[in-house]
């Protein structure tokens, strides 16, 4: 790592741009609640939206000045005055003034083709347009950061026009110049050139916009950095207009735990993972499981010669400590896993050596049950199971004599299943029945009635999940299934695995699975007469 004394502005536009992307809409609410946690994360900028296109966004700018913020500045967004107009008049910058933010965005043309084509309007009427609303904008205190709309396409289309427009924006009076990438067709090495090229003109301080449309805004944004940028836009999980914005959740780890640049944010890294799932939560969206930094399979080890590395020295497989960014390591079990992990996985029972036979079992089972269809490692709860048998210390909670169910239907009326078991329970025979819908509800209840009596601790008990996957579709109605159930005690959470052709015994078995997982775990707590 390089040290720098330099410091970088981190601008946030989750709240702006990111609204912009495919199926994100932030409610007032939501906006104001990620507004917070951008805050106390040391984001030191945070675009709250563009106040002038709905009431929604302007209530924001309102509610915000009676909210407390500890660093970030918020700062409202908003184009040029128009054409031939007054800047004073335009209804852009009324409305940027009345969001009464200490800090303005303004975007302005900056490709000649914009401006004839969109704008309708001279090259000259442009530049005047963009010293206008800045200077307004100054005399009246904001601190103005000027967005450069197709700054990289018209620095290709006309060098000469795109650095006008940067010297009349600067000379206007602007804190920050920021060239943007706004149809993001822009590669690393370009925009290290233009920076490079950008360092000979005495102009106001630079910043960055990128794009991820050429999959670059992040390796964009660095160069960017590299090349004299000191203020970077983009937002948390890098989404936004059409493929995104550059990924904050990226940029702020990268710029400040591996190149040594200075950002408010460098303090609360360990934040970051919490964060970009609090935004996904509020943008309900599933979290990209795979996203650098942040994601689950950030620091998830599945191959067993990588867990091998894992247990040896871990930081010889990792290229950062993932508690930096609050995410934490899991070694996966799976078809590929080694000895290394089971004895990771055994850690919880002691320290064991590879050559040990319960580790050699384990390796054996894994290997033959996810031949076979299951699935561990979303599974931990039937692999515990696995791993107490393999030590002797499995204790069996329920031996099953037989099951009897009978589905029926009469017609216009629900159907119902009829369930009634019998199992051994310390020697003697005991009996549930259960009428409920589905056959795996049936199943449960059943089981309840039978146990419940004498192992109260299964009321407090409740499945929260239930899914199914065919394992050889092609095989039809005699296809094998794999059914995964996950489920609380209010605390913790456990998932457990079964496989059949027969969806009934598969679920059966995750069933069981679940039952005696609490009941293992959490043994010594039961009082003498539910052991
Ligand atoms: C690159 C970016 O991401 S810029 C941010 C873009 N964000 C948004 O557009 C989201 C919010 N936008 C809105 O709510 C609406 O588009 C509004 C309220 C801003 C404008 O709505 P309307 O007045 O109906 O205009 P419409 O959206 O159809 O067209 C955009 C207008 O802005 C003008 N415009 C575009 N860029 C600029 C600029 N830099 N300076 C001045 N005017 C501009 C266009 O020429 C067009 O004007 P025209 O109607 O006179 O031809
Ligand atoms: C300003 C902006 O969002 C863009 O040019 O992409």
């Amino acid at each position: 790592m390089s040290a720098h004394t330099k410091s970088v502005a981190i601008f946030d536009t989750t709240l702006r741009d990111g609204m912009q992307g495919l199926e994100i809409n932030y409610s007032l609410e939501d906006k104001l609640s990620i507004a917070k946690k951008l805050d106390e994360i040391g984001i030191d900028y945070i675009e709250g939206g563009f106040p002038l296109s709905n009431d929604k966004e302007a209530a924001f700018f309102n509610h915000c000045k009676s909210m407390s913020f500890s660093h970030a500045k918020i700062a409202s967004f908003g184009s040029t005055r128009k054409p031939g107009g007054k800047a004073e008049s335009d209804g852009h910058i009324r409305a940027l003034l009345e969001a009464q933010t200490p800090v303005v965005v303004i975007v302005g043309k900056t490709w000649m083709a914009h401006v004839e084509k969109v704008l309708g309007t001279t090259a000259k009427e442009n530049l005047a347009m963009i010293a206008d609303s800045i200077s307004f904008l100054k005399r009246e205190g904001r601190e103005v950061v000027f967005d450069l709309e197709h700054f990289f396409d018209g620095y290709k289309d006309h060098r000469d026009y795109a650095l006008e427009v940067l010297k009349t924006a600067s000379h206007a009076g602007a804190d920050v110049l920021v060239p943007c990438d706004t149809n993001g067709g822009t590669l690393p090495h370009e925009v290290s050139a233009i920076y490079e090229d950008l360092k000979s003109q005495s102009l106001a301080p630079l910043g960055g916009h990128f794009h991820n449309d050429c999959g670059t805004a992040v390796a964009n944004s660095l160069a960017a950095v590299q090349g004299g940028a000191v203020h970077i836009q983009g937002t948390i999980n890098g989404w936004g207009e059409r493929c995104g914005n550059a990924n904050l959740c990226a940029i702020m780890p990268n710029l400040t735990l591996k190149m040594g640049y200075h950002a408010a944010c460098a303090d609360h890294m360990e934040k970051l993972t919490s964060l970009s799932r609090f935004v996904a939560e509020k943008a309900n969206i599933i979290p990209d499981k795979r996203q650098p930094y942040v994601g689950i399979a950030s620091f998830s080890h599945k191959a067993g010669q990588h867990a091998d590395v894992i247990l040896k020295a871990a930081h010889l497989m990792e290229h950062l400590d993932g508690s930096l960014v609050g995410n934490h390591r899991q070694v996966l079990l799976s078809e590929l896993a080694g000895k290394s992990t089971i004895v990771e996985k055994m850690k919880k029972y002691g320290s064991f050596e590879k050559n040990h036979p319960a580790v050699e079992t384990l390796i054996r089972t894994l290997k033959d049950k996810e031949n076979d269809g299951y699935e561990y490692e979303a599974a931990e709860g039937s692999f515990d199971l696995l791993m107490r048998q393999a030590l002797g210390e499995y204790k069996q909670l329920i031996e099953l004599k037989n099951y009897h169910l009978e589905s029926y239907k009469t017609a216009n009326a629900q159907s119902k299943t009829v369930g009634r078991m019998f199992l051994s329970d310390q020697g003697r025979e005991v009996m549930g029945a259960a009428v409920c819908i589905g056959p795996v509800e049936t199943l449960d209840g059943s089981l309840r009635d039978a146990l419940s009596p004498h192992y109260p601790f299964l009321d407090g008990l409740r499945l929260t999940d239930y899914r199914v996957r065919v394992l050889n579709p092609e095989s039809a109605s005699a296809a094998k299934v794999r059914v995964f159930i996950t489920s609380t005690n209010g605390d913790e959470e456990w998932t457990t695995v079964g496989v059949n052709e027969n969806i009934v015994e598969a679920s059966w078995e995750a069933l069981v699975d679940s039952y005696e997982y609490y009941y293992n775990n959490h043994y010594e707590e039961l009082p003498p007469e539910a052991r």
